[in-house]
């Protein structure tokens, strides 16, 4: 009889502030895909990273094809044939997407060949990929692309996958999906960890559910429904969403016209992009991801100053030229999409993470300021991580130290807990949990109830018809025409998505025909 794939058994690992693991067991068949699931900070990451070694357990044991292993390092964990997609990219900015898959290749092959062999294995599998662009021009859905690409190179036997569909879009999902499934039938085993439960159902045929590093339950998901699953990670299910009727006041954002040709050779260049947000509506931006979002963002966040003044208005100011400042005085708060980074210095503690974008936490009275009041910030942080049920050991706590969902939630609650008059968020709920990614729409509409004007860039559809008040979508740097949501359809947006707004209805099925 064939043995099991692994076999993890009493795996515990404990952090200074927390048990991340505690006892836990699993096994992998051969060809299984196998989901853990459980809310942020529940163990998950941990425990694949065990798996791939590069996190070293305290105690447990590790079986692999029937045989006792002990992986000290990743470099190890290939040569048995294990692979890894991170949460977090692991790609060198500098370099190009095939210097950076060498890097994880056997020596032996030329960069040429690596670069003919991500070509095939992108065609094999319908998934874009251009092996000769900087990764630093790439967006988070490219990225994501790339590390999945990476790991198929391998040709794994055991492959983990941390939320690889988090910022791709449904239909580079489908596509993974086939990929997976082919695998999974040749008898690669996966382990596929998400928060999308009906991704969980598609796809796997067993699941272990962690809650506060134990295990509390192995079930076979297709069996579940969303309820009982929720049950077993969060011990409830999400709370429904509140949508109250829209009350729109003044116009708060207006964007006019505005065209601004790609600073890098990979970029997009924005095409005369109108649109407006008004005091008191969501309104989403839907699109596949490298459309122009990146830059569209950066010229209404003030990283990019070279739009004319008056083609960016905040609250009725032509803000083109303000730096990103000047527009926070505004009342104009962002969530960027990469939230390591962009979002959150990494080996700062998350009171100080505060200071990259709340002026508010620099005291300002005659006695202290332009001082840090340490006490003050650390008060702040700790109101931000109890609103937002943010697990972290403290205010103090190293923003790298979180669990990827937790992290984001601080920074998304950073934003939402300045009140501000106009707030852009990008991927608001990426790599959050069920429970988590329903307080986090619930904030924002609650925002909106208060009279916020929101903008949300998000390539997840499910999310931005849950919680827009309009829709626009972006491609090839072009944006469409707003359209009510309660007048949108799935259908519809997916079809503009290949930026076919101004087309007949019906246009693109006559075009594949012909
Ligand atoms: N390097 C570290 N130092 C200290 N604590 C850590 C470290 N890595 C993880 N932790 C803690 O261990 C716990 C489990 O984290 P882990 O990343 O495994 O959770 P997760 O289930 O993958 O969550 P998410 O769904 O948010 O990615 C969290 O409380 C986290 O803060």
């Amino acid at each position: 009889m064939t043995p099991p794939r692994l076999q993890l058994a009493h795996i515990t690992k404990r952090y200074p502030a927390v048990v991340a693991n505690s006892d836990v067991s699993l096994t992998v068949q051969a060809g299984e895909t196998h989901a853990v699931l459980g809310e942020n900070g529940a163990g998950k990451s941990t425990l694949m990273k065990i798996i791939y070694g590069s996190v070293k357990p305290d105690e447990g044991s590790v079986v692999f094809n029937g045989q006792p292993v002990h992986i000290r390092n990743p470099q190890e964990a290939r040569a048995l044939g294990i692979s890894m997609v991170f949460q977090h990219f692991s790609l060198f900015d500098t370099l190009t997407v095939a210097e950076n898959v060498w890097l994880g290749l056997s020596r032996s092959l030329t960069l040429a060949e690596v670069t003919r062999r991500i070509t095939t294995k992108a065609g094999e599998y319908g998934v874009e990929v251009d092996p000769l662009r900087p990764v630093h021009t790439l967006s988070v859905g490219e990225m994501q692309r790339v590390e999945i690409i990476r790991a198929l190179l391998t040709d794994p036997k055991l492959l983990i996958l941390d939320e690889p569909t988090s910022v791709l879009t449904p239909q580079a999902v489908d596509r993974l999906f086939g990929v997976l499934k082919k695998i999974a039938s040749e008898g690669c085993s996966i382990l596929y960890i998400s928060h999308k439960l009906h991704e969980i159902r598609e796809l796997c045929s067993a699941c272990t559910v962690l809650r506060g590093g134990k295990v509390t339950g192995v079930c076979d998901p297709r069996q579940e429904t969303n309820a009982s699953l929720s049950r077993l990670m969060i011990g409830a299910e999400p709370p429904a969403l509140q949508h109250r009727e829209v009350k729109t006041g003044a116009t708060v954002l207006a964007v006019n016209a505005l065209s601004l040709p790609t600073e890098n050779q990979f970029g997009v260049d924005l095409e005369d992009i109108s649109l407006n947000v008004r005091a008191g509506e969501v309104v989403g931006i839907a699109g596949v991801s490298g459309n122009g979002q990146q830059e569209l963002l950066y010229a209404l966040s003030g990283e990019d100053t070279r739009a004319a003044a008056p083609m960016i208005q905040i609250k009725g100011q032509s803000a083109g030229k303000f730096g990103p400042g000047r527009r926070r005085a505004l009342g104009v708060h962002f969530v960027p999409e990469e939230r390591l980074g962009r979002g959150a210095v990494p080996t700062l503690g998350l009171a100080h993470n505060l200071l990259l974008t709340r002026r508010d936490a620099i005291g300002t009275a005659w006695w202290n300021r332009g001082w840090i009041n340490v006490r003050s910030l650390e008060a702040q942080a700790s109101d931000i991580i109890r609103r937002f049920n943010v697990k972290a050991g403290g205010p103090n706590a190293e923003a790298r130290s979180l669990s990827g969902g937790n992290l984001q939630k601080f920074i998304v609650g950073r934003e939402i807990d300045a009140n501000p008059k106009l707030l852009i968020i990008s991927q608001p709920t990426w790599g959050v949990d069920v429970g988590a990614s329903a307080q986090i729409r619930g904030e924002i509409l609650a925002l909106r109830d208060a009279g916020c004007a929101v903008l949300v860039v998000s390539e997840e559809l499910d999310e931005l018809f849950e919680i827009s008040d309009r829709l626009y979508v972006i491609a090839k740097g072009r944006l469409s025409p707003s359209v009510d949501r309660a007048r949108a359809t799935v259908a519809q947006i997916g079809e503009w998505m290949s930026g076919l707004w101004n087309a007949p209805a019906g246009a693109e099925v006559q075009h594949a025909q012909a």
